[in-house]
């Protein structure tokens, strides 16, 4: 045979593992290739695991409700419209502490896959899972509460080594809405007296500790040795990490957010908290909650908010 003609020896590159997902009585379950995965509860939207290297990266209470009796203590909560104790002064006021998203039943809207890296290659995927929440799944009670035309997608993407949960707001109604938004990220630390937050340098915060007065973050990384309740707002700085035994352990990084909450119960409010356990429960845990909550993002009709973090995981 002529050599020109001799068929091809090589042969289609063999797709390599897939990215694999699975839907289950309430929850959405994805993996990698690389073993990474990630968990989500469609009561709230709530991620409840994200796993990188065989380690959890997230902190959920072992009394955490999990059957939609109340928000996840734990994980990733989203909070939306209104943040902390209702504002008697603003139509959100007659809806719960942090709005009614991590309160509702979400949709799960499907799945996208991408593969950035060589073909096949192992590792490289990522998979995009997209949820849903609108006017028509609220309560009546709730859409009383917030009568406003509102469509919500949330979108969570499992990367190697990362996780990207981005909220799009759309006004789908007649009238201008405001929101406040938040996710309310539960981080699984090792020590919390061997572990630092980083990249809150120099900016401006509330403390909820000590009578919402204003104060300066001065120090470069902020320790935790007590009860802490920040609101840093108006950073300049995208990138917020989570440092432990002093080597950088995650990196949170806002997109289209401008303010991060620092919190840590402690010893006495987690014992107040009836599904905080164990009641030590504090020592490996730390909430760094990126968000939009000083003041109000307002939309008009038609128009459409978009913001989330991306975490990478070291
Ligand atoms: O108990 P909840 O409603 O989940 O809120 C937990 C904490 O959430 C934080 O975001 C707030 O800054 C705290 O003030 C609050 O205590």
């Amino acid at each position: 045979m002529d050599r020109k003609n001799r068929p091809s020896a090589i042969s289609p590159i063999a797709a390599g593992p897939q990215p694999s997902v699975h839907v289950e009585q309430g929850k959405v379950i994805a993996s990698l290739p690389s073993g990474d995965s990630v968990e989500i509860l469609l009561f709230g939207a709530t991620v409840t695991s994200w796993k990188t290297n065989g380690k959890e990266r997230l902190w959920l209470s072992t009394a955490a409700k999990l059957d939609g009796s109340k928000p996840v203590r734990g994980g990733v909560p989203i909070v939306f419209p209104a943040f902390g104790p209702p504002n008697k002064d603003h139509v959100t006021g007659s809806l719960p502490q942090h709005g009614f998203a991590r309160n509702s039943h979400w949709e799960y809207l499907g799945k996208s896959s991408s593969e950035s890296g060589a073909q096949g290659k192992a590792g490289d995927d990522s998979i995009k899972l997209d949820f849903g929440l609108s006017t028509a799944n609220l309560s009546e009670d709730t859409k009383k509460a917030w009568p406003f035309g509102f469509g919500l997608v949330y979108s969570v993407t499992l990367g190697k080594d990362s996780l990207q949960t981005m909220l799009n707001v759309r006004n789908e109604g007649t009238e201008a809405f405001e929101f406040q938004f938040l996710l309310h990220t539960y981080f699984r630390v090792e020590d919390i007296t061997r572990t630092q937050i980083n990249g809150l340098g120099s900016a401006t915060y509330v403390d909820k500790m000590l009578n919402a007065t204003t104060h300066q973050q001065s120090t470069p990384s902020l320790s935790i040795a007590g009860e802490v309740d920040r609101v840093y707002t108006g950073l300049q700085q995208d990138t917020t990490s989570v440092v432990q035994e002093g080597r950088p352990s995650l990196d949170i990084i806002r997109d289209n957010l401008a303010d991060t909450v620092v919190w840590n119960p402690w010893i006495e409010k987690s014992k107040g908290m009836g599904d905080f356990e164990p009641k030590d429960g504090y020592k490996t845990m730390v909430c760094v909650e990126v968000g939009a909550v000083e003041g109000w993002q307002k939309l008009e009709p038609g128009e459409t908010f978009e913001g989330g973090m991306l975490v990478k995981a070291h």
